[in-house]
């Protein structure tokens, strides 16, 4: 399989929004090369206790980006037929608007070929169990060791879709969660990706689910975890498609009727869904989000309070946010 590889290099200060901002335009997942020391809890997740002292951190980073490429050698982007010049012109133009409010050093893109023939996997040798607060994380080609037995126990495969459990956002989603489940709670997860939300939600009590994505990827993903953590089909029902503009989809996954709606997705996303996803909402329900960079908390409150919602809470993990409110029950007159 040929890739395209687009390496911008940048500073470390600016990996996170260059990242979240590129996923918005269809280029997901980076490779992140950096000086930056690994820290306690990522050696102890790639079980490396001793790493040698590598060179100092100079502050640079390079994020590659792929794009595969056809037989015939052309590259699509969010389904559409798109060149490498296409690609970098669009790259530039996101990286120059970044620019206006954040450093982000050099923003030079270099193109290349590369092959790899396991590309989709490789990322698997670095992705061990781990705990979430009480919660033990199993990736599926691990055993359950004997002592862990009787825990809490979530066995996750993101395949190529996101959501191992590991990156903040979710872990801030999964506690908000935790507050307000119910054995009534009809639950939404708007970008389920690999469903772990979902998933937990039901495992934590919650009646039933409903998923979304974007990502067609997450179908199976979701079918093999739901199997995995002994799921019923009926309990979670997938939905591909676009919920902020898509009325089919929204029609589908139906008005006034959940109890809890969760969506960690980028900022720029919540923006437009928060109003859309006002109406889904029952009376009194509640609205989780997270997928929030620092620098991007306002947009988030504003757009909260903007739809209606009585915001509650805004917790932090790292540099990330997450954002609760509830859909306000109607006063009656008199
Ligand atoms: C950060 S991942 C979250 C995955 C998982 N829920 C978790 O918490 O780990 C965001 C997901 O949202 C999906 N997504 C982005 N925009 C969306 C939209 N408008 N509607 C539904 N899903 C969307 C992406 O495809 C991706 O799977």
């Amino acid at each position: 399989m040929k890739w395209k590889k687009f390496k911008i290099k940048t500073v470390t200060d600016a990996e996170d929004i260059i990242i979240s901002t590129l996923y918005d335009i269809g280029l997901e997942g980076a490779q992140i090369e950096d000086k930056v020391p690994l820290t306690a809890l990522e050696k102890e997740q790639m079980f490396v206790d001793i790493l040698p002292d590598g060179p100092a951190d100079d502050g640079i980073a390079y994020l590659s980006f792929f794009v595969e490429e056809k037989e015939d050698g052309s590259l699509e982007l969010n389904g559409e037929p798109v060149t490498e010049a296409q690609i970098c012109e669009k790259v530039k133009e996101e990286l120059d608007g970044l620019r206006m409010f954040c450093e982000i050093g050099e923003g030079s893109i270099a193109v290349d070929e590369t092959e790899d023939i396991d590309w989709i996997n490789n990322w698997k040798q670095y992705f061990h169990q781990f705990y979430i607060d009480d919660l033990l994380v199993i990736p599926s080609w691990e055993e359950v060791k004997p002592e862990d037995q009787g825990k809490m126990i979530l066995h996750i495969d993101p395949g190529t879709a996101f959501g191992t459990g590991m990156h903040e956002t979710t872990q801030l989603c999964i506690r908000q969660l935790k507050k307000f489940i119910t054995p009534e709670t009809e639950l939404l997860d708007v970008g389920t990706g690999s469903g772990i939300l979902a998933i937990l939600s039901l495992m934590y009590g919650a009646k039933h689910a409903v998923g979304t994505d974007l990502d067609p990827c997450a179908v199976d993903a979701v079918a093999d975890n739901m199997a995995n953590n002994g799921i019923a089909p009926e309990q979670f029902e997938m939905m591909i498609g676009n919920i902020i503009n898509d009325k089919a989809v929204q029609d589908q996954v139906g008005y006034e009727k959940y109890d809890i709606v969760v969506a960690n997705i980028l900022a720029d996303v919540l923006v437009p869904l928060t109003p859309v996803i006002v109406n889904q909402l029952k009376e009194g329900g509640i609205y989780i989000t997270s997928g929030i960079i620092d620098d991007k908390e306002t947009v988030v409150t504003e757009a909260v309070k903007a739809a209606g919602l009585e915001l509650l809470e805004v917790t932090y993990q790292g540099e990330w946010v997450s954002v609760t409110a509830r859909k306000k029950e109607t006063q009656c007159a008199g």
